[in-house]
């Protein structure tokens, strides 16, 4: 069994929520699952609104049902509670509502009027009108609830999801409710995930209803992995290390006017542990360190067209800059069968089928478009499954990029969350390209290095932004990837210890 600080959350669809709900009621453990994420809710409300009258707002379907187990229990608490419900067919809410009813709270008939009185009496609102089972649009009816509810300004906590959002998108039609907090079950919902829809829940708490661990995983459209196996993949370095045995990696990159981005992808490979680092370009590339070795050639092409075998490097990455011979470049390159990340003007549909299995394709939204030849919007409605087409179309490991950024590999999809909003700035996307690859040269498969680096990257952001704020620039984020590294280690203190690793984060510079 995994044990629990191995274990990846899972992402959920409703169809997978649907699943694990019949499966929990063939087990006779529905009731028990409600009641468990009703006491969860409940004890959230105690944290976030510790005072005051809370309004509780049930729907008909067993979202409902959670809201009105929360209300019996911060009733038992001690706290002043106003339930209002809408009629309900649903076995374990009407349950539930009895139940309430039993140890003495009074569930008002919820309308306009009866909310409209409620929101100026209370404190606190709790959205429990609709989860998992809503299908868009919000009809009329339910509209003018949410709108009464968001225009009230009171804080909102949301159960499972805010009313209004389609667990299983990013996209927002209608208005959903506006919640500050959401406590989600079982799993998170892409919805809680991606912008816009993410906009609306606030800050997020996973609740665990205590069910087998494989039944979630079983169905989970998407995992994100625990900080310690992210830990666990990074690289470990013996005491007599050199620069030889930590791997060369050549960017290709650069053309008049965009050089800068493959001396980042340079500079940020070295700072994630590369032994050596060379920059092939025909334009003239910044030395932005001295420790970038700078090869300025008349022909890229021919260049590398006359590379034997055995002076081909240890990890590659291609694409940053590059211009107008970003193509064939990369195709010849990627015949050479060395672990590559193509990155920006490498991304190019017709290298579908010229990949292999230690490639990693790292495009943004736009460039994933381009990529399945469709629109951004379809890329950003659902980037689980943008990224699932472009890893079946293209072979190795993708990384749609984004906050959070979605790895696709053929053993499935891992969410990275985390990083910095001010990352959304020049020259990100090519120090992460840098990063991949010197981690790739330093022993690790596509995949890991996938799952590896875009958690360095956005704890190096993450880091950065804490000094920079949304006026963050890549060459700040190089400079935190030592103590991103450092940090994302020690986030696993309870490894085992591997030979080597006591000094392998002090002792990392090659002598
Ligand atoms: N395993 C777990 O994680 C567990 C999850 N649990 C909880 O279960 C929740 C899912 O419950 P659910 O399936 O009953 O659906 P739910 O969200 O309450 O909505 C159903 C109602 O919505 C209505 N409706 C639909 N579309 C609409 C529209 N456009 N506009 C207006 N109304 C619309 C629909 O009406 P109908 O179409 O039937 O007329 C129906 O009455 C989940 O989110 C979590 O909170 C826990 O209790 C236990 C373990
Ligand atoms: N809001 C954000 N939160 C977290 N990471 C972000 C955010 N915005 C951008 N990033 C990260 O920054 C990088 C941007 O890449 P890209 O758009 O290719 O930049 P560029 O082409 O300028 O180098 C990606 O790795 C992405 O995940």
């Amino acid at each position: 069994m995994t044990p629990e600080r191995l274990r990846p959350e899972v992402v959920l669809s409703p169809a997978g929520v649907r699943a694990i709900d019949a499966r929990l009621e063939r087990a006779g453990l529905l009731d028990l699952a409600m009641e468990e994420a009703g006491r969860a809710a409940a004890d959230a409300i105690q944290l976030f609104f510790p005072v005051g009258q809370v309004l509780l707002l049930a729907g008909s379907g067993a979202n409902g049902g959670d809201a009105l187990v929360a209300a019996r229990h911060l009733h038992a608490l001690g706290r002043a509670v106003t339930v209002l419900a809408l009629p309900s067919q649903h076995p374990l809410t009407r349950l539930n509502r009895r139940r309430l009813k039993a140890v003495g709270v009074e569930v008002g008939r919820l309308s306009a009027a009866p909310l409209h009185r409620a929101l100026r009496a209370s404190q606190g609102v709790v959205d429990g009108l609709l989860g998992t089972g809503f299908r868009p649009p919000l009809r009329p009816a339910l509209q003018e609830l949410v709108r009464l509810v968001n225009a009230s300004g009171q804080p909102v906590i949301a159960l499972d999801l805010p009313t209004g959002l389609d667990a299983g998108s990013a996209a927002v039609t209608g208005e959903p409710v506006q919640a500050s907090v959401t406590v989600t079950f079982s799993g998170m919902k892409p919805a809680l995930l991606y912008g816009p829809a993410a906009h609306h829940a606030g800050q997020v708490q996973l609740v665990d209803l205590r069910l087998p661990p494989s039944w979630a995983l079983a169905e989970a459209l998407a995992t994100r992995p625990a900080a310690a196996e992210v830990a666990r993949l990074l690289p470990v370095r013996f005491a007599d290390a050199h620069k030889g045995t930590a791997g060369h990696v050549w960017v290709i990159g650069g053309h008049p006017g965009t050089v800068g981005a493959a001396a980042l992808a340079g500079w940020a490979a070295l700072r994630s542990g590369a032994g050596l680092v060379t920059v092939h370009s025909e334009a003239p590339v910044p030395l932005v360190t001295p420790e970038l070795m700078i090869r300025q050639h008349v022909s890229l092409l021919e260049a590398l067209r006359d590379t034997a075998p055995a002076s081909r490097p240890q990890a590659l990455c291609v694409g940053m800059g590059l211009g107008p011979q970003a193509e064939d470049t990369a195709r010849l390159v990627l015949a050479w069968q060395r672990p590559t990340v193509l990155d920006a003007d490498a991304l190019q549909p017709s290298l579908a089928g010229a990949g292999h299995a230690q490639c990693i394709w790292t495009p943004h939204p736009g460039e994933a478009a381009r990529l399945l030849g469709t629109d951004t919007t379809d890329v950003t409605r659902d980037p689980i499954q943008a990224a699932r087409a472009l890893q079946e179309r293209l072979g190795g490991v993708v990384i749609l990029k984004g906050g959070p950024s979605t790895i696709a590999a053929p053993d499935g999809i891992r969410v990275s969350r985390g990083g910095h909003p001010g990352m959304a700035s020049a020259g990100m996307g090519d120090t992460l390209s840098g990063v991949l690859a010197a981690l790739l040269g330093q022993g690790l498969s596509a995949g890991e290095a996938a799952l590896a680096g875009t958690a360095l990257h956005a704890r190096a952001g993450e880091l950065a932004g804490q000094q920079h704020g949304y006026g963050l620039s890549a060459t700040d984020v190089i400079e935190q990837l030592g103590r991103a590294w450092q940090s994302l280690v020690l986030a696993d203190n309870t490894a085992p210890t591997p030979k080597g690793r006591h000094n392998s984060i002090e002792g990392n510079v090659t002598k």
